[in-house]
């Protein structure tokens, strides 16, 4: 196994009253696609939110792991002044939605420039001046945009308003723009929601693809568990906001806990 680019590490979510994930602890590793799966309430979105900086975690430490040292997502969200999810995003760390949160009234193309202005370094001064390292920086946008419309088959959609293209071709829009940030990890919330049966086998090829044509590490919050089963490396399962299961497709698929937890039971009544 390859080392771990992600380590959530005891980390507890609570609203008020309600613990959403409690200690929970596994890690990602990289250029493998890992699942977090778990039936409906498990506390898989909130994890995604905790790890991609959209909330900071009550409890625990969410570490991006690099060369040059580990980044704390926490203490990425919470920096004075500038801290937020934008750090997070340049830390290396892109997500799609369950709910698909395209810029619907621009074109495909302008969808992909904006995500990596935000992730670019250029300041307000630099583009009213049009510097040179700012045009360099939009030919380099430019090019990153068609280079992923063409990965996920968007070229001839590219100056079609986003909102006017089908489902399945919008959620591959929403790959194409995280990855435009060039991501060190990709988050997918529920990819394959909405998508017919041959959208969801050409989705399982993309995601497929992002590993092995790119080495991209993926993790993933799926509910269909045969696109799980077919792209997964390591599923990790949660229930009642708890890992009950972390391993192989073929380890969680025979686990107990698991079947139980799926089925609304108890563990000693699958067992029995
Ligand atoms: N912002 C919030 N405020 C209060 N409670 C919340 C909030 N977000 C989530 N919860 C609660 O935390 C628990 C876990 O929810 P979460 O959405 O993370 O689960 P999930 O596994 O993603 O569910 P689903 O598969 O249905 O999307 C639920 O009981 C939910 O009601």
């Amino acid at each position: 196994m390859s080392a771990p680019i992600l380590e959530v590490q005891n980390v507890t979510m609570r609203f008020g009253g309600i613990v959403a994930n409690r200690n929970v602890s596994f890690s990602v590793e990289e250029g493998a696609i890992t699942a977090l799966i778990g039936p409906n309430g498990a506390g898989k979105t909130t994890m995604f939110n905790c790890i991609t900086g959209f909330y900071r975690a009550s409890e625990g430490r969410i570490l991006l792991k690099g060369d040059g040292g580990d980044e704390d997502i926490g203490d990425l969200v919470t920096r004075p002044i500038s801290g937020g999810s934008h750090l997070v995003t340049r830390a290396g760390i892109a997500r799609t939605f369950q709910n698909i949160r395209l810029f619907k009234e621009m074109s495909v193309v302008e969808n992909l420039l904006v995500a990596q202005h935000r992730a670019t370094r250029n300041g307000i001064l630099s583009g009213v001046l049009r510097t040179s390292a700012f045009r360099r920086a939009e030919r380099e946008a430019i090019d990153r945009a068609y280079y992923w419309l063409a990965q996920m088959g968007l070229v001839e959609d590219a100056n079609r308003l986003a909102g006017e293209l089908p489902y399945g071709r919008q959620r591959r829009l929403e790959i194409a723009r995280a990855m435009c940030t060039s991501p060190r990890l990709i988050c997918l919330d529920e990819p394959a929601a909405g998508l017919n049966p041959s959208e969801t086998r050409e989705l399982a090829q993309v995601i497929q693809r992002l590993c092995s044509d790119h080495d991209q590490t993926v993790l993933v919050i799926e509910h269909d568990m045969g696109l799980v089963m077919r792209i997964s490396d390591h599923i990790v399962v949660l229930d009642h906001g708890e890992v009950i299961s972390d391993g192989t497709p073929e380890h969680v698929a025979n686990d107990a806990a698991v079947v139980a937890a799926y089925l609304g039971v108890s563990e000693e009544e699958v067992q029995a």
